[in-house]
């Protein structure tokens, strides 16, 4: 599917939720979408990691970070199992690190920025619940669309009347 966030905004603005975050962009795959898993951690990417590793089908992990730039949630080990495992793409609010080689991955890719540093290990977290970016909150299964300009939600479930 090819299409642009703005298009679709144009076409279908009433049913889409636009997120304001600012992400800078890495991997060869600028223009992706697909079904939102999530992760909810802070500065501990076990959680991220072992989901990465099982099969994606083509969805996207929103990994909710809580925007801490301590530690990276993602480096080059972590994309490359994205991508063997057929993620679509990793929206992360945080940090990733090995940036250079994930800038090559062909993954879509969107972090709030870049650090070194390590992260914990612990497996503190919570996976498929709904996480907030910014002011968007994305449900597991509602779908993303991504691309240069941002970054469009489409809930899942239509609003029951009068909600
Ligand atoms: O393991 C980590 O915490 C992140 C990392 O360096 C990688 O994915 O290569």
């Amino acid at each position: 599917m090819t299409f642009t966030t703005a298009d679709l905004y144009d076409e279908r603005g009433s049913e889409l939720a636009s997120v304001s975050l600012q992400f800078r962009s890495f991997g060869t795959i600028r223009t992706f979408s697909g079904p939102a898993r999530t992760v909810r951690c802070f500065e501990d990417n076990a959680l991220a990691k072992a989901l990465l590793g099982t099969a994606g089908n083509g969805a996207v992990l929103v990994i909710d970070g809580g925007g801490s730039l301590e530690r990276a949630l993602m480096g080059d080990m972590i994309g490359q199992s994205a991508v063997d495992n057929g993620w679509s793409g990793v929206i992360i609010n945080g940090a990733i690190r090995d940036s250079v080689v994930v800038d090559t991955l062909p993954l879509g890719v969107k972090a709030l920025g870049t650090n070194p540093a390590k992260s914990k290990k612990a497996g503190l977290g919570e996976v498929d619940v709904p996480v907030r970016l910014g002011t968007v909150v994305i449900a597991p299964g509602d779908i993303i669309y991504a691309d240069a300009d941002g970054i469009l939600i489409e809930k899942s479930a239509v609003p029951e009347q009068g909600a």
